[in-house]
């Protein structure tokens, strides 16, 4: 069924991890992948799998497999610990799995009850994912990769940490689905007193495959009492000598040839449903998640009321002569504008000083909410992406759905910061204005965090970048700080607060703070629609590096 031949995979800096291995794995049968810590049996599974480069031959059902995409639907993988979202139920962890790769709700209602029922976990199906225990966890890995009903299910160590009782339960659940639905099973495993269960064994020692054969030979093989000596046994002859032996055996022994031509091709391509079907359950799986997650909730909701209220905290001293500078021109006649100059002449320098400077911190405030909002969204989630990709999830809809999520996020964001600053400090200018130019900051800045989310495949460091990044907006604005000449068109293009800010203040020309303004600021300023412009061109390049890194593939090795 799965075979591979001359398989071979190297490290990034070339050290090879798994040596020309040769496998043939048997059909409708438990079959178990085991050897000494750090001997490249995961190595082995994800090779096959297409999610690592490797070079050398994979075969399903006789036919060649040249990516992962070629096993879509036909072959599920169970990743050695359960990456089912914590805040989900059960019953909605199978189920939105099924509404991503199943079509048809009929189809999909009849399949949740028939899994659930499969293995086990009906009675549990309202518990939250992160209260199961690591027994009922292992179930429902299974039961997300029963959702596209594959003939075949690779299962990491599904059994290990599991107590021996829970560890026979799994083992007897999967040998019922190979009895009752001809399900072909291959199981890296740990506990060599639980190779009963399995028809075919194939034992890795140093990066190579070393034999494959039922309990009864294995113990001929390595001339053992039983399976438990097995590692004892490899050490003592050492990997040359079981090397060579199983190359003089397989000279002898055409069964793996004759498993692999006798196989007949299994499967057909499986129809799954529209990427936007697919968006729209990612979306509403989203918006679930982001409302149980209570902490994640308060905190957004903390920095999205928080912020605004800091910015006028800052605004307070100054408020009366701000209101009184946000006279449009045209209001007053010549004379009494004379006047009324004269009276702010002193005052009108500071104010224009602190209105500049919380428009900043607006700003400022903004490109933080948007290193937040995007920063961990999808690295944080990296290897359930990458599974339900290998399942048949179309990235482009997986990218989108993060994308009007965060934007969603940061559009409030931005709106709740202009209306609630520009009423209490009765800021002048347009409305559309204001808000869009705020809106843009943080969408801005939320595209780009999110864009370093999906190239990076840590969490941590996406956030760090997206930090740092913020920590460089003030210094390299220019406003507050003056640059060296040299460095202001180097750094400008790249630094949102500028053309926030730029954008924001512009829209107030024609009032009196403007004046006072350029009574002390006479560099030029970008326009509304300039700073929009680049805004907008920086969004675009968060969302090529959104596009880019959820396009390549980053499981976690
Ligand atoms: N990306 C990588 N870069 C460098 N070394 C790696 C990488 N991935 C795996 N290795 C190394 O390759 C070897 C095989 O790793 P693998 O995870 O396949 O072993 P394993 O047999 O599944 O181990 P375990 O039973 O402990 O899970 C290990 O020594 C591991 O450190």
């Amino acid at each position: 069924m799965f075979a591979c031949n001359n398989l071979s995979v190297k490290t990034p800096d070339g050290t090879p991890i798994l040596r020309e291995a040769k496998a043939a794995f048997q059909p409708q049968a438990l079959n178990a992948i085991i050897g000494p810590s750090g001997c490249g049996k995961t190595t082995l599974v994800k090779a096959m799998l297409g999610i690592i480069p490797a070079t050398g031959d994979v075969t399903y059902g006789g036919q060649p497999v040249t990516s992962s995409e070629d096993l879509s639907g036909r072959v599920g993988f169970a990743p050695q610990f359960s990456i089912a979202q914590p805040k989900l139920t059960v019953a909605e962890a199978i189920g939105y799995t099924l509404a991503l790769f199943v079509t048809g709700k009929d189809e999909q209602t009849r399949r949740l009850e028939s899994i659930l029922e499969t293995i086990g976990l009906s009675e549990h199906r309202e518990k939250r994912v992160e209260s199961l225990s690591g027994g009922q966890l292992r179930r429902l890995g299974l039961g997300l990769e029963l959702t596209l009903d594959p003939t075949c299910l690779v299962c990491d160590e599904v059994t290990s940490g599991l107590d021996p009782n829970s560890e026979d339960q799994i083992l007897t659940l999967l040998d019922t689905l190979r009895q009752d639905h001809a399900k072909t099973f291959l199981c890296i495993i740990h506990n060599l007193a639980k190779l009963h269960y399995f028809e075919c064994i194939t034992v890795v020692n140093a990066g190579e495959v070393v034999f494959q054969g039922n309990l009864e030979s294995l113990c001929q093989h390595f001339n053992i009492p039983d399976a438990l000596h097995l590692y004892d046994r490899l050490t003592e002859l050492g990997h040359a000598h079981w090397k060579a032996k199983w190359e003089s055996v397989q000279k002898e022994d055409k069964v793996t040839e004759d498993r692999q031509a006798n196989e007949p091709d299994s499967g057909e391509a499986v129809a799954f449903p529209s990427a936007l079907s697919q968006f729209a359950t990612l979306f509403q799986r989203r918006m679930v998640l982001f409302l149980r997650d209570r902490g994640y909730l308060a905190l957004t909701l903390a920095i999205t009321l928080g912020f605004p209220c800091l910015v006028v905290i800052f605004a307070w001293d100054g408020l009366p002569q701000i209101q009184s500078l946000a006279l449009d021109r045209s209001n007053m006649g010549i004379f009494e504008e004379l006047q009324q100059e004269l009276a702010f002449q002193v005052e009108q320098i500071s104010t224009a000083q602190l209105v500049t400077g919380l428009i900043m911190f607006q700003v400022i405030l903004l490109t933080l909410m948007g290193a937040n909002n995007g920063a961990r969204e999808i690295a944080a989630e990296r290897t359930l992406f990458e599974k339900e990709r290998f399942s048949g999830l179309n990235y482009s809809a997986y990218a989108l759905s993060k994308v009007i999520f965060v934007l969603m996020i940061a559009f409030i964001q931005g709106a709740w910061m202009t209306f609630f600053v520009k009423t209490i400090c009765e800021f002048p200018g347009p409305w559309l204005g204001q808000i869009t130019a705020l809106c843009f900051v943080c969408g801005a800045m939320t595209l780009v965090s999110l864009g370093f989310s999906a190239l990076f495949q840590s969490a941590e460091k996406a956030s760090l970048l997206s930090i740092y990044l913020v920590g460089f907006q003030l210094p390299l604005s220019g406003v507050v700080l003056a640059l060296p000449d040299a460095l202001v068109w180097v750094c400008r293009p790249f630094i949102t607060s500028y053309w926030g800010w730029a954008g924001y203040l512009t829209t107030m020309r024609d009032t009196r703070l403007f004046d006072a303004f350029r009574q002390q600021n006479t560099d030029w300023v970008a326009s509304p629609a300039l700073a929009l412009f680049v805004l907008s061109l920086q969004g675009l390049v968060g969302l090529m590096m959104i596009w880019w890194g959820c396009n390549r593939k980053q499981w976690h090795t």
